[in-house]
């Protein structure tokens, strides 16, 4: 019989973890042998999802916030034998699935297990791994204060505004970027990278290459920029970034990037201070289980 790991954060989502830990094991069961796993601090879901691929585990399900679906990935990725992944967000932000058009209600979460699956891109910085969005400059502390409103509605792009915004109130910085095709070198207020196209995926909804292009997308909101967010807000939407000397935009497999300053990254949400950054991307590194296509 297939074997299933259950990775649960009882302490996130008010404590129902449990709840939908024995959920899952009633819905599991007829397909796979159920190991239930709750974490006790920080590290035990890297470790336990590390068990999984070493054991030859077929599928890991991730129970918790962004917090513990970001430790999971980390033991999965680059594992020789990788299980599928499912993810039942029960945080309060629940940035992975919002990206990845996971279900937001736990239920729903758990009921497409065993539907259909995709292939995901996965980010690697450094030594470490992302799935979603990393924010450079003095801005990235300031994401924190994009409501989860405003990612429903806009998903990445409220990191974007919010940036946009808090920008203006602070210094710019010289960057360098290094990237397969190309470089830019300049004084920068804000650069962006997402693994998912953002801007595809107002125009093209329904396309399943988003999050599994092998690309990163990449946005340098140059210093000097008119910050007529309207501006800027209508230019991400339409994806026009030719036509628009404020923001430069191009996709990449590799970027490497350097600061003559300290500089903040936010990864997935979390703060690091590392440079210099190599980026590179895992193409559909990962197969996951997802929702309903959004038309
Ligand atoms: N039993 C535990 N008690 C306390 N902390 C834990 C426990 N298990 C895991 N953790 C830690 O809690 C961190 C945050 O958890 P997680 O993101 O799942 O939930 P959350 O904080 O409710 O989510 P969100 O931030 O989206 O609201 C994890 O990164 C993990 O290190």
């Amino acid at each position: 019989m297939a074997k299933a790991m259950v990775i649960i954060n009882p302490t996130s989502g008010k404590e129902q973890g449990v709840k939908y830990g024995q959920m899952l094991q009633q819905k599991l069961a007829s397909t796979y042998t159920v190991d239930l796993r709750e974490t006790a601090g920080e590290g035990d879901a890297t470790r336990f999802a590390r068990e999984a691929c070493e054991a030859h585990y077929d599928l890991v399900v991730l129970v918790g916030g962004d917090g513990t679906v970001h430790e999971g990935i980390e033991g999965l990725a680059e594992q020789a034998h990788r299980p599928k992944v499912a993810v039942v967000p029960l945080g309060t932000v629940n940035d992975f699935a919002r990206a990845l058009n996971i279900p937001l209600d736990a239920e729903q979460a758990i009921d497409i297990i065993g539907e259909r699956t995709k292939m995901v891109d996965v980010g690697k910085v450094n030594d470490r791994y992302f799935m979603n969005l990393v924010a450079v400059g003095e801005v990235p502390q300031a994401i924190g204060d994009v409501s989860i409103e405003q990612k429903t509605a806009i998903g990445a792009f409220a990191y974007f505004f919010e940036g946009v915004k808090a920008a203006v109130a602070n210094d710019t910085f010289h960057l360098r970027v290094t990237y397969d095709t190309g470089e830019f070198e300049g004084e920068t207020m804000l650069f962006l990278i997402a693994l998912t196209d953002s801007v595809a995926s107002f125009r093209t909804i329904s396309e399943e290459a988003l999050v599994n292009d092998g690309y990163m997308h990449c946005y340098v909101v140059k210093a000097g920029s008119l910050l007529d967010t309207a501006r800027i807000l209508t230019t991400l939407f339409t994806g026009d970034f030719q036509d628009d000397a404020s923001i430069e935009y191009f996709r990449a497999k590799r970027v490497q990037i350097e600061a003559n300053t300290p500089l903040s990254l936010n990864i997935d949400g979390d703060m690091l201070s590392e440079l210099p950054a190599t980026f590179t991307v895992l193409p559909r590194h990962l197969e996951l289980f997802y929702g309903i296509e959004m038309t």
